[in-house]
């Protein structure tokens, strides 16, 4: 059994190397860059209007109107000193633009302009290379590309970017009592849902899985179903069948297949059976099959691993403290990850925290972090990972 922190340790001292594709602009979201990127040309290229209003040259509250620019217009417009230009937002300023006026601040009068107010230098000009300069580092290798970020790559006109690639993950679930959604069951058996939970939460942080398979509780079975599945993909996730059971075949199965255990049984709850092992350059986790143990398990160590994998340079769900709502005491003998929700800045544990329970974890929106006999008063600050 280990600690979550040397669970944790253990997932981020692995050695890994990385893969990389080129994406498409359109498809690059949640991708790390592989490559460090800089700007290819200055941002803006061109000094430019941050208003519709009126570029003026030199400072006066009265000009002469000499015609007009629009966005996206290139000719060279001229204007001479007591002159101004009708000018629109992101519109080239003129050569000679001392300022420009906004049109609420001004009156025109056949083609005299009056100014409401004094303007001053430089007012209302996006100057050339306020962003960026030409050859400026935009972002390192690594930078994960949120939608501001693909923003800026499509100013700077690259539509086809250098990431790492994800890595590919297939989903197993185990259980003679698991039932599909939508088909007929009888006394015993359950729907299952693991698999949706963890093909949701993938698809939450940008992953998806390849493959899914519905193992029953036999050990050829197990074995087979692993070996097929490992022949498909970088992270293998095994939801259930990994605790002490007669019928908990996935540890022997794993280790017939050539995985090497990296460790098995963590001091937490939910989620104390779980396995995380390597094969070569493929890993997989075994999730307790309790709905709960296993997505809250997939939040605290499989999201940082698939992050790793995808070049990520901090991963798992970052940590955040607000103050408790009520008092709490953690009763149950292990460090303790609860099911909680977050409003107005402060933590409510949920009613419904066993393992099995995956209602609570449905309506909050977050896993709050509880040490093992911990006892916190209304108002004591407890960490917390945003699930949703
Ligand atoms: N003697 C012991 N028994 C158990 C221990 C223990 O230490 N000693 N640990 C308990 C804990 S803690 C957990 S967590 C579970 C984990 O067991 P498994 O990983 O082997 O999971 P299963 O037995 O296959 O299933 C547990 C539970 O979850 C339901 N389940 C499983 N898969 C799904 C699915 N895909 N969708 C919905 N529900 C699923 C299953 O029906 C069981 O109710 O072991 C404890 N036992
Ligand atoms: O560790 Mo188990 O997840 O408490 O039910």
């Amino acid at each position: 059994m280990v600690t979550i922190e040397e669970a944790l340790r253990i997932i981020e001292d692995q050695n890994i190397s990385l893969k990389s594709e080129t994406k498409p602009l359109e498809g690059a979201l949640g991708y790390a860059l592989s490559k460090n990127t800089v700007s290819p040309f200055d941002v803006p290229e061109f000094d430019n209007s941050a208003m519709d209003g009126y570029a003026l040259c030199g400072l006066y509250q009265e000009y002469k109107l000499v015609g007009e620019v629009a966005a996206g217009d290139s000719k060279e417009v001229l204007i001479g000193d007591g002159e101004a230009v009708r000018i629109f937002t992101g519109a080239k300023v003129p050569k000679n633009t001392s300022a420009v006026m906004m049109q609420e601040k001004t009156s025109v009068k056949e083609s005299t302009l009056f100014l409401d107010e004094m303007p001053k230098t430089g007012q209302n000009i996006r100057k050339k290379g306020g962003q960026l300069t030409e050859g400026q580092e935009v972002f390192e290798k690594g930078h994960i590309l949120n939608p501001p970020s693909l923003a800026l790559m499509g100013s700077l006109g690259l539509e086809k970017l250098e990431v790492y690639s994800k890595p590919q993950v297939n989903i197993i679930t185990t259980g003679n009592e698991l039932v599909k959604p939508g088909q007929p069951k009888t006394e015993g058996q359950i729907y299952e849902s693991n698999s949706y939970a963890i093909s949701g939460a993938l698809q939450q942080f940008g992953f998806k899985h390849h493959k899914k398979t519905q193992i029953q509780d036999d050990f050829e079975a197990t074995k087979a179903g692993i070996k097929t599945a490992l022949e498909s993909c970088d992270v293998l996730i095994v939801s259930g069948g990994i605790s002490v059971g007669d019928y908990d075949f996935v540890k022997q199965s794993l280790e017939e297949n050539g995985v090497n255990e990296l460790f098995y049984k963590v001091f937490q709850k939910p989620g104390k059976p779980l396995y995380f092992g390597r094969k070569d350059n493929q890993f997989v986790f075994a999730l307790p099959g309790n709905p709960a143990s296993s997505l809250t398990c997939f939040y605290v160590y499989v999201l940082p691993l698939l992050q790793k994998l995808s070049g990520y340079e901090t991963t798992g769900l970052p940590i955040y403290q607000f103050p408790i709502k009520h008092a709490y005491e953690n009763r149950f003998g292990r460090p303790s990850f609860l099911k909680a929700h977050i409003l107005d800045g402060r933590v409510e544990i949920l009613d419904g925290q066993g393992s099995s329970m995956i209602q609570s974890m449905a309506k909050g929106n977050a896993l709050a972090f509880i040490d093992d006999g911990e006892q916190l008063k209304e108002g004591d600050y407890i960490k917390c990972k945003l699930i949703s």
